[in-house]
Parts: C-alpha cells; structure tokens; sequence
C-alpha cells in the first residue's frame, strides 16, 4: 500500500515539475487499489489543498527560512509544501506528526536535508499564529487567495468589484454533480434510488438534469453510474447541449473528448438524430467510445478531425456545438494548477485558435441553423470579445439570448451570452448561442 504523503509528494511533482494534471494523477493513484479506501479522502485533500494554496504557503516557507525556495531541490520543496499545508490549513493532524513525517520523507530521498526541514517547520509551528502584513494590496491578494498577480488584474480589469468573489468561488471545494440520462431513467426516480443507497442527494438548482451528491461513496461503484443511468458532469457544463438542440437532420461537436456534452446532446435527440463527435488528438478518442458505450448510445460518431479542417460532407447541413480548447480559468476548482501553469501570452494564442475555429465552424451551418460557442474560462477575451468579433464579421449571424433562470452568479450580457461565476456548485463558465439568418 501506498505511503499517503509520500504519494502527495510524488504527484505534486509531477504536477507542478512536469506539467502532469492532478486530477488525472490523483484518479489513477485510487484505481490503483494502492491507496487504502480511508486514505483516499486525506490524499485527495493534500493534493489539491496543496496545490490551491502553493503560492500562501510558500510565502509561509519564505518568512521561515533564509535559503531561496528555487535554490532548494524540489522534493524538499514539495515535503515542506505539504507539510505547511497540512498545518496551516487543516486541524485533525496533530502537528508534531506532520514534522515526524516530513522528516522521515525527507530521509528517504534527500537525508542531508532532514535536519532542514525540522528546523523550518518547527520555526513555522512556533509562530504558528503570526499575523502577516503587506505594503502592497496586491501581495496581501497573492497571499489571501494564492492566485498570481497576473490573473487577479485580469479578473479586476475584467469583472470590476466581482473579482475577490471570483478568486473566492475557485477556491471552493467542488460538489460532485451527476447529470441523469433520462432516457433511461427520470431525475426524480434517480434521486430516489441514491437515496434508498444511502446517497445525500439534491436536485441541482439550475439544471434540470442534474443531481448534486453531498454524502456517501463514489457513485462509480454504483450500478446507476454502471448502467449508464448517472454521468459526472459538472452543473455548469449540463447547460450546454439543451441550447444546441434545434430542429435538424444533424449535429457535430467539434471539440467533443470526453464526450459529456456528446452524449447529454445525444440523449436529448433521444438517440434517433445522428451526432457526429470530433477531436483532434485521436488519443483521446477512446474516452467518448467508452462514454458512449457505457451510456448505450447508438446515434454518436466518432472521428479524429482538427476543428480548423472543413468537412466537405458537412458544409451547410449540420448545427454544430463548439466548445473550444480554453484557459481554463472558470474551472480552477478541480485543477488548481491552471493558477500556476497557465501564462498570459497562452492566453493570447487561444484566442487565434477559438477565432479560426468559428470561422471554421460556421461552415457548417444551414439558413436557421444553430452555432453554440462555449468555453470553461472566464477570461472575457476567448469569450464575449471573440463572439462579437464573430457577429461584427458575420452579419448573417444573430445572438440569441440565453435564458437558464436568475442567480447571482449567471450573468448575462446585453446580447444574452451566460457567464457563470464559480462557486460551490458550478464551474466557471461561458455560453453564447448564435443562429444563422440566411
Ligand atoms: C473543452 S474540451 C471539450 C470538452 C467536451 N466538449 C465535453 O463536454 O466533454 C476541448 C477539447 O478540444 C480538443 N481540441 C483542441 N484543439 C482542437 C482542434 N483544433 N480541433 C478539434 N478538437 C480540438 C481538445 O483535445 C479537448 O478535448
């Protein structure tokens, strides 16, 4: 069985040394049977607390010690990292194990070090309870939130005084969100059968489909997940395809892996229209089948294709839901990597990338036909600048206003276009939905 911190050490690594994602990590670590089952919850938690707070907690690590942290080698860094974190953060760990444990990880990979990472993590414990100023707003931000300055001035300059609720909303701690293939099953039978399993189980607030699943073990293990009847989607995302829906012979996803919104599209067209799934990395083709498969769907096709390359069979025939390889900002909740590995100038390039692929996109679409763009980010520039950039291009092409109900975190603009701000429940997100005149 696997050492929990040990572990947390190694995947943070790999993580935030070689650009590997956490929760794909974090996954493979429990189906590997290596974890033990009441470990899984305190890797989890290491992990991602970790991660969500590197930036506070190395300030932490810089008050506490005179050795730079990038003159530190990068496993010590990381056994202090999670160390502090579980102090710091966490109360059911008494400190005087956390630093036996940093000690004896540290002795196995890097022993001249052990007596380093005692001294600063008994240093950190004794002024457990010091209160950190700062001169600058900013660093007081930095140190608050653990976001870098970058992206706080983005949030400011783009959502104004909403911007600390922004930071605050990605930093929850996400509820898990199923959304219910009704073509097997309705919501409320759903909700009913979690609940005689012993699920705490609500209905979610906005979505029709989904269910929010606060309590008990993972539904995986559930024969309604193994069924087909229960897919983990997040609320936010099971907006998408009922907007998509229109009358019409064909629809394409062009940027489709792992196929949730294929699939949601597809039960809605009660799997009597086809829907044809594309993605460019043919790698990841295998996880839309295996979607498919398991939700027992007989309307999806799948095909490798580069959204940027027009498929001749297509032109003028088909709606298409394009929802675009993206910074990722709105869902920073479930990979709080993206504040670190993520730079202003990727930025930049995806905005190229999501302009080409509506223009590719519209391609596709008939006299009434309906074009989704939809992103997981908030940065205001791969959303609504780049689909009214679209609309000033294309005059044949009208918004058409979203309406998915009230809440302090949906936001629309003047054209209709959804913005949801992330919190407990919902992933960050953009949707707009455009329909061709002529
Ligand atoms: C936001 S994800 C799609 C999520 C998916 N719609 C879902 O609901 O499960 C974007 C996808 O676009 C794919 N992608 C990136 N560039 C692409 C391109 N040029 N053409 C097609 N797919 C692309 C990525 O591999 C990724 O799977």
């Amino acid at each position: 069985m696997m050492n929990v911190r040990e572990t947390a050490v190694e995947i943070l690594g790999k993580v935030l040394h070689q650009g590997a994602f956490s929760n794909l990590l974090l996954d493979r670590a429990i189906q590997s049977g290596q974890v033990k089952e009441e470990d899984v919850g305190l890797l989890t938690e290491i992990v991602y607390g970790t991660l969500k707070y590197l930036l506070t907690i190395d300030e932490i690590l810089n008050r506490n010690t005179n050795i730079s942290l990038s003159k530190t080698e990068r496993y010590v860094l990381d056994v202090l990292r999670i160390s502090v974190y579980q102090m710091h953060f966490l109360d059911r760990i008494p400190p005087y194990a956390v630093i036996n444990e940093a000690v004896n990880l540290t002795k196995k990979k890097a022993p001249k070090a052990s007596g380093f990472v005692n001294g600063v993590l008994r240093g950190y414990l004794r002024k457990k309870d010091e209160v950190y100023t700062f001169n600058k707003k900013m660093d007081q931000e930095i140190y608050e939130y653990s976001f870098p300055a970058w992206m706080i001035q983005l949030f400011k300059n783009q959502y104004g005084d909403k911007y600390l609720e922004i930071l605050s909303g990605l930093n929850e701690r996400p509820v898990i969100t199923y959304r219910v293939n009704t073509l097997k099953m309705s919501r409320d039978a759903a909700l009913d059968e979690l609940r005689q399993l012993g699920y705490s189980a609500e209905k979610t607030a906005i979505s029709p489909y989904g269910i929010e699943v606060t309590g008990g073990k993972s539904v995986m293990q559930n024969p309604l997940f193994r069924e087909g009847v229960l897919t983990v989607q997040d609320e936010s995302s099971m907006l998408v395809a009922p907007l998509v829906v229109s009358e019409g012979e064909e629809y394409l996803d062009l940027c489709s892996a792992p196929g949730g919104k294929t699939m949601h599209l597809a039960e809605l067209l009660h799997d009597q229209v086809p829907v044809h799934a594309f993605d460019i990395y043919e790698s990841k083709l295998r996880l839309i089948r295996e979607n498919r498969d398991r939700l027992g769907l007989t309307s999806v096709t799948i095909r490798k294709n580069n959204g940027l390359q027009i498929l001749p069979e297509y032109v003028g025939k088909a709606h298409v839901l394009l929802d675009a390889p993206c910074s990722g900002l709105g869902i920073i909740r479930k990979k709080p990597e993206i504040k670190y590995t993520k730079t202003p100038e990727e930025l930049l390039d995806l905005v190229k990338i999501q302009r080409d692929l509506l223009e590719t996109a519209m391609n596709y679409i008939p006299s009434g036909g309906t074009l989704v763009y939809s992103t997981c980010t908030l940065n205001q520039a791969e959303n609504e600048e780049n689909v009214r950039w679209f609309l000033e291009r294309h005059k044949d092409f009208e918004a058409v206003p979203i309406n998915v109900g009230e809440g302090d975190h949906l936001q629309y603009s003047p054209e209709g276009f959804l913005t949801i701000l992330p919190g407990k429940t919902m992933d960050g997100f953009f949707i707009s939905k455009l329909k061709r005149m002529s």
